[in-house]
């Protein structure tokens, strides 16, 4: 195979992921965003987090609601705990890695808070650890996962929202946790500033 082959083929399969998410996810999307705009119009906030890509796409979501969209509005509460590396490193070298969200979100969270938490494999133990510290918050786990949803999925309770790109490929589920992502922010200013533009 050529590399202009090579490349179409990613953009094949890519195409391919999204056109099967596109039949099964719009519920579970639609789901995760009322979670969401119920947190943020009972003044909670979106608590994100991931490893890798999902460390980038934590970020990602946070920016666009504490900044914007596609529209002007105001600005609303959100926060990535992938960013502050003096408490990130801390976290990791006094305690362990798998606790540098859980000691965070114990921190911050609130109950009616929303967790955003990301992992393709759904096995990243520090991102099951920050679900388990949600919990103890009463906050709701909305899970952005793929593959077999992995230990993640069995973890999560009736009040939280799985999102599981179909998928075995960990590219291909970013891409799509990507979309979901844009999905929600759309979802978000479309009931809470609908008509404002
Ligand atoms: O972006 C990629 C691969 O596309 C990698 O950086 C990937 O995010 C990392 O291997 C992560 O550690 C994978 O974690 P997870 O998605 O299984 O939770
Ligand atoms: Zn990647």
């Amino acid at each position: 195979m050529d590399t202009v082959e090579r490349i179409q083929q990613h953009f094949n399969a890519s195409i391919d992921t999204k056109v099967l998410a596109s039949q099964a996810l719009p519920e579970s999307i639609a789901h995760a965003g009322s979670m969401m705009v119920e947190s943020l119009l009972n003044d909670g906030k979106i608590l994100s987090c991931g490893n890798g890509g999902s460390a980038g796409d934590a970020q990602h979501f946070s920016s666009e609601l504490l900044n914007r969209f596609e529209r002007e509005r105001p600005s609303l509460p959100a926060m990535a705990l992938t960013t502050d590396t003096s408490t990130l490193t801390s976290i990791a070298n006094d305690y362990s890695y798998n606790e540098i969200f859980s000691k965070q979100i114990r921190a911050l969270g609130q109950p009616g808070d929303v967790l955003l938490a990301i992992s393709t494999s759904g096995n990243s133990a520090n991102v099951i650890q920050a679900i388990q510290a949600a919990h103890e918050k009463e906050m709701r786990v909305i899970a952005l996962t793929g593959k077999d949803g992995g230990n993640m999925a069995a973890l999560l309770s009736p009040e939280d929202c799985e999102i599981r790109v179909p998928s075995t490929v960990t590219a291909r589920i970013q891409e799509v946790h990507l979309l979901v992502i844009h999905c929600l922010c759309d979802l978000i200013d479309e009931t809470l500033f609908g008509g404002m533009d």
